[in-house]
């Protein structure tokens, strides 16, 4: 595995802050293709404040290619992104140096402790002394490892590593945090430790949280935006998303013989076992049957009702 060298800032880090400037960040018609002439953002405008923004979508949506823009690693092909009114291609330093980003691919070095670790990833971020020591220290608490910063991250679960990867995005205290899919392969209790993780951090800071899987975001984003195929589907908030999807949720028992021919005429968004038979979620706009009931939406069937309403079922 490899270690990604995140970003250098222009100059040393600034010393973490109680209060911080408003920060902004706007996303302007940016559009990316790749040397295969493949197009992976067709077009995506956001505009970002303080906060947790939940960035959904599925697989090959287009998140990583807009992470990678927003962390400064690709320039977009068309459009632009200002960072506090800055566009961020002509002077990508002022975003760098607000900037922690943690990548869908994170690597750490087997052989060093958490602790070695972070002192290196600081030395590469150029924070150096007293500063840097204590921004290590720092970081391993807010992420819970301080006590276990002395072992070998070989040794580190998955979870750990995660939290590692935080840490070292949080080095230079920064004002917006980007993170690609961070809980992918982790188990239920590591992914809801770092779910909480996510939502303490939040505070004055920007957060973008990139994940196709919607429990990620649900507690704990104050803003979504749902990508599909290169295009923004939906920007508001969870609530908002909710409501769009009202009328169309439906509960439905039906016998264990029917689940399949459900499946196949149905999006079902979740089928748990009743006596005498199984109770499914269905997103329809129209009832599925005589005997369905009308039920109230969660933000995972309001997010299946949108890709589904995409594609025109
Ligand atoms: N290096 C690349 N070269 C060519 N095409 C690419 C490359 N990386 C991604 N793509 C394509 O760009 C589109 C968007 O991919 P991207 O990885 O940004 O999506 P994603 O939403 O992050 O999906 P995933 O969760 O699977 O990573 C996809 O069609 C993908 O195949």
């Amino acid at each position: 595995m490899s270690v990604v060298a995140p970003a250098r800032p222009a100059a040393a880090a600034p010393a973490p802050s109680a209060t911080r400037p408003a920060c902004e960040l706007i996303v302007e018609a940016v559009r990316f293709s790749y040397p295969n002439k493949s197009e992976a953002l067709a077009g995506i405008d956001l505009s970002l404040r303080p906060g947790i923004l939940g960035l959904l979508g599925p697989n090959g949506a287009g998140k990583s290619t807009l992470m990678r823009i927003l962390a400064t690693l690709a320039r977009p092909t068309a459009g632009r992104v200002l960072w506090n009114g800055i566009d961020v291609a002509r002077k990508p330093n002022a975003l760098r140096a607000s900037l922690g980003y943690l990548p869908q691919d994170f690597g750490v070095y087997p052989a060093l402790t958490a602790r070695e670790f972070l002192a290196y990833l600081a030395a590469v971020k150029g924070l150096s002394g007293a500063n840097a020591r204590a921004r290590v220290e720092c970081c391993l608490a807010e992420v819970g490892l301080g006590d276990t910063a002395d072992r070998r991250l070989g040794d580190f679960s998955g979870g750990m590593r995660q939290r590692v990867g935080i840490a070292q995005a949080l080095l230079n205290d920064p004002q917006l945090l980007i993170v690609d899919e961070p809980t992918v392969g982790l188990d239920p209790e590591e992914r809801q430790r770092f779910r909480h993780l996510i939502t303490d951090l939040a505070g004055a800071r920007m957060i973008i949280l990139s994940t196709h899987i919607v429990s990620d975001v649900e507690a704990s984003a104050t803003a979504l935006a749902v990508m599909d195929k290169g295009r923004l589907l939906f920007d508001g908030t969870p609530g908002e998303l909710i409501a769009r999807a009202r009328h169309c949720t439906w509960e439905w028992r039906v016998a264990e013989s029917e689940v399949a021919g459900a499946r196949a005429a149905h999006t079902i968004s979740q089928s748990s076992r009743v006596p005498g038979g199984v109770l499914l979620r269905v997103i329809s706009a129209r009832a599925p049957a005589a005997d369905a009931t009308p039920a109230s939406p969660d933000l995972e069937d309001a997010y299946l009702w949108l890709l589904a309403s995409r594609a025109g079922h």
